[in-house]
């Protein structure tokens, strides 16, 4: 770990409850990945926040990371009705995300998108969802095989083909196929114009974006790159390059 002034990275939370009592919530893989990977010092947002104020928050750190999360972006947000059986909602998630990613983009400030986190890029930006991508015919099952232990869930199970001129492409020093985990039941449907894909999976769907014309770093993978990225070369490389990222942008703001 380096000693320089460490960049301020906020992580986006989920609202959850235990126990009767509500928490505003992120994996603890999200903030290690951000403090030994990123070299970042994480906050936590609330996914209530008044959306009024993001604009200058923002504009007051070097990164953001849009985490996953159990709920499903609301689909009146991406002009469609609701399909049965599509999952757990959380408004306020969705509102600051939608809210992050636009100011982001805005400011200049790096955005790192994990799972819901592309899925919520995507819609910020106009673009839609599968509510169900296993129901598309010709794609695979992307959920989590939830009968195995959490560490063979989060193990690499599919292939990507990665576009050989992006950014993915340039973090990963030119791979054109890598393994990743697949631990999600929705997908990206229509892409919204401002994003580029990245990587696509054997049955088209989409797994990388990054966003065209970014002032800064903005990079959306649909699996979980937090999954311990002291195992996968392919997590770390991102986390690391989203860190580099947050560091340019703290130099910058610094003066
Ligand atoms: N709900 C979306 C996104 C999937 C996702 O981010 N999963 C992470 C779950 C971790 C947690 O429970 O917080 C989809 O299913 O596509």
């Amino acid at each position: 770990m380096s000693a320089a002034i460490r960049p301020v990275v906020a992580i986006a939370t989920n609202r959850r409850e235990l126990d009767g009592h509500r928490f505003h919530a992120s994996g603890e893989n999200y903030i290690h990945s951000a403090v030994d990977y990123a070299e970042a010092t994480p906050v936590l947002l609330p996914a209530l926040l008044d959306i009024s104020a993001i604009g200058s928050l923002v504009a007051g750190i070097h990164g953001v990371v849009l985490t996953g999360g159990a709920s499903n972006i609301q689909p009146h947000l991406y002009g469609e009705d609701e399909e049965a059986e599509s999952g757990e909602r959380d408004a306020g998630r969705d509102t600051t995300a939608f809210a992050l990613t636009h100011a982001c983009l805005e400011h200049g400030v790096p955005l790192l998108g994990i799972c819901r986190g592309i899925q919520e890029m995507n819609v910020a930006l106009g673009g839609s969802l599968h509510q169900h991508l296993r129901h598309v015919p010709g794609k695979f099952d992307h959920r989590r095989p939830r009968e195995k232990p959490v560490e063979e869930q989060l193990a690499p199970r599919h292939g990507i083909a990665i576009r050989h001129d992006g950014l993915l492409a340039r973090i990963l020093e030119g791979a054109r196929e890598v393994k990743v985990n697949s631990l999600h039941g929705q997908g990206v449907k229509r892409v919204a114009d401002r994003l580029v894909v990245e990587a696509t999976a054997a049955d088209g769907s989409i797994e990388a974006v990054s966003v065209r014309g970014a002032k800064a770093f903005a990079l959306g993978v649909q699996w979980h790159a937090e999954a311990d990225p002291g195992k996968y070369p392919v997590h770390e490389k991102i986390w690391r390059a989203f860190g580099d990222a947050c560091r340019q942008r703290l130099e910058s703001v610094a003066g």
